[in-house]
């Protein structure tokens, strides 16, 4: 497989390890550090293409487990893979399925083969190996097709991570080595637990395969936000400075600022979507519960410093009404805003880095907080 990495370093801190680079794939080139829109059945709730290009989104996620359970990875095939079948002309990430395997828990029984599971919709006997995995990713034509994991939860003991530490770092392999010679890139995760010295070592076994990036996985499952940052500071630059690093699952705005500190390229997280549909939304001030019968009468914007569709034609009143109502255009526009705050709050750290004011960006997104985000 290809041995030039796709991602290029453009600048650094000098205070901090926050970086600016760009990746370059089939569909694009990504500058970083990126949010990534979660589309995990081949759609970003409540989003068209044209809504996520008009927020900024420059490449977005979609989901091996779920996309292989229905519709099926053979008819997106015959579709255009996942681009033509969703009309996205940019970089698509898919997950490889490994964290929602592991969520089945009892519906899952992992073997050194790979995982044999009960489908979520209709109970029927499924089996994914790393090697079906990949093959099911490059069916959908993703840009950056992720490594089959097996996710360790919180807590786990250190036996438990590190057995299941060893069987991902074989997977891994077995993915890397099935790959067809497609041009599509193929990362790598790092599992390890709560354990840095196992992090690190997992870190070293990836390397040794040789992926196209680095995802940290394993993380933001229930443990505190303490130790996330600990295992972050622990591992990230342990991590090639060469290539692209990306935390999966996170986060929070906050936890996004946190990461591009510590030296993180790539989020992924379904919190601005989900967030969106109940109502809670982000702004530069602090979190709005546009609910609050405070918001009733408020002919404000969401966010007067914001520039999204929603802030420049909508009124809080107008959107408490659409929320209070369970009207489908809530939805719409509260998504369209959040994705555009987290989408932007990027854009600006990019710019932060790129002038070598990261901590001074940092020190005035916390000023700027009401109240900290959930
Ligand atoms: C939230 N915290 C968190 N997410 C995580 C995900 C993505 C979940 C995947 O599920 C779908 O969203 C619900 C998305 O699929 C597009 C996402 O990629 C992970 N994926 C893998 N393969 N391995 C991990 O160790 C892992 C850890 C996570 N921690």
């Amino acid at each position: 497989m290809s041995t030039v990495s796709p991602f290029t370093l453009l600048g650094r801190s000098s205070e901090c390890k926050a970086r600016r680079g760009q990746l370059t794939t089939l569909h694009g080139t990504i500058q970083t550090p990126v949010f990534m829109p979660v589309g995990t059945l081949g759609t970003v709730k409540a989003m068209t293409p044209e809504n996520l290009k008009e927020i900024g989104a420059q490449i977005i996620l979609g989901n091996t487990y779920h996309l292989y359970i229905r519709p099926g990875h053979e008819l997106i095939r015959r579709f255009g893979g996942l681009h033509g079948f969703m009309h996205w002309d940019r970089p698509i990430l898919t997950d490889s399925g490994g964290f929602q395997i592991f969520s089945l828990k009892e519906l899952a029984k992992i073997t050194e083969d790979g995982a044999a599971f009960r489908s979520h919709i209709d109970g029927a006997k499924l089996f994914l190996s790393p090697e079906g995995a990949v093959h099911v990713q490059e069916a959908l034509g993703a840009d950056i097709m992720m490594a089959l994991d097996t996710c360790i939860p919180y807590p786990a003991d250190r036996d438990q991570a590190i057995k299941a530490t060893a069987l991902t770092a074989r997977w891994a392999k077995r993915c890397r080595e099935a790959q067809s010679d497609t041009g599509q890139l193929l990362f790598g995760i790092v599992q390890g637990g709560m354990y840095a010295d196992l992090r690190r070592e997992a870190i070293e076994q990836l390397v040794e395969i040789g992926f196209d990036g680095y995802a940290l996985g394993g993380l933001s499952v229930g443990e505190p936000k303490a130790l996330m940052e600990e295992m972050l500071d622990a591992t990230a630059d342990h991590l090639p400075v060469d290539h692209a690093r990306y935390l999966m699952g996170v986060g929070t705005p906050e936890d996004l600022v946190e990461g591009v500190y510590h030296g993180i390229d790539m989020f992924d997280c379904v919190m601005p979507t989900r967030n969106a549909r109940n109502g809670m939304l982000f702004t530069s001030q602090g979190r709005v519960v546009i609910k609050n019968a405070c918001f009733q009468q408020d002919p404000r914007p969401l966010d007067e410093t914001c520039g999204c569709y929603t802030c420049r034609h909508y009124s809080r009143a107008y959107l408490r009404h659409l929320f209070q109502n369970r009207e489908i255009l809530a939805y719409q526009l509260n998504s369209i805003h959040n994705l555009h705050y987290y989408c932007t709050l990027m854009a600006a750290m990019r710019e932060a880095i790129q002038e070598d004011r990261f901590l001074d960006f940092r020190r005035h997104f916390y000023q700027q907080r009401t109240e900290p985000f959930a």
